[in-house]
């Protein structure tokens, strides 16, 4: 589906795909400054992340190596449930290692405030997080978070890894999903 064939189901595209990619090589560009000369473990969060990951992972020149973990808070709903569960570990010890989390978004910010604690309890040289998206008016945490492509409006948005039900992951821009969607 590209911009001109969204269907009904989506009501506006808020970043094209050009946005995207031109925001992942700038912040490829500042990462590659920050760690130059030292190697880099890539956390993607799955699923949503798989997107960014893939695209910023190839913009990046530093050696990078990639784990994945997968955490669930969102069920099929628009609302976080706050309970995060892990579903899938990373598959290595990250003791010593310069570990970037690679996020789509931060919402209320439960996800990934819970991420921290979890990963940074593992004793990383270094923790930090890189995300395409940030919804500042929804944060329930603070959070401090060292690479932020877009901060967006307080909008259910689909798109570019993110999904309604599972749906919708695969379109190449970010759009908002029209209300009657959800039941809004
Ligand atoms: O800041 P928060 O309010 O916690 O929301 C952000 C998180 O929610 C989404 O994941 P989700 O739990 O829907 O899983 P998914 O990536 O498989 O879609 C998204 O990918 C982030 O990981
Ligand atoms: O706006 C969103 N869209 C899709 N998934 C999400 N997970 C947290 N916020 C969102
Ligand atoms: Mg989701």
């Amino acid at each position: 589906m590209n911009e001109k064939d969204m269907g009904t189901d989506l009501q506006s595209v808020l970043l094209t795909k050009e946005e995207i990619d031109a925001k992942l090589v700038e912040l490829a560009a500042k990462i590659d400054a920050e760690y130059a000369g030292r190697d880099l473990l890539l956390v993607g969060v799955l699923k949503g992340a798989v997107m960014v990951m893939a695209d910023l992972a190839r913009a990046l020149s530093t050696p990078i190596t990639m784990d994945w973990m997968a955490v669930s808070s969102y069920g099929a709903g628009t609302q976080s449930s706050g309970v995060v569960r892990i579903l899938k570990d990373l598959d290595t010890d990250i003791k010593g290692k310069h570990v970037l989390i690679v996020e789509d978004i931060i919402d209320s910010g439960l996800t990934l405030s819970w991420l921290l604690s979890n990963l940074g309890s593992r004793e990383p040289e270094s923790l930090e997080v890189c995300t395409l998206l940030r919804k500042p008016d929804a944060a329930k945490v603070a959070i401090d978070v060292k690479w932020i492509g877009f901060d967006i409006p307080n909008e259910f948005v689909v798109g570019y890894g993110l999904d309604y039900a599972e749906k919708y992951r695969n379109l190449p821009f970010v759009g908002t999903l029209a209300p009657h969607v959800y039941g809004g």
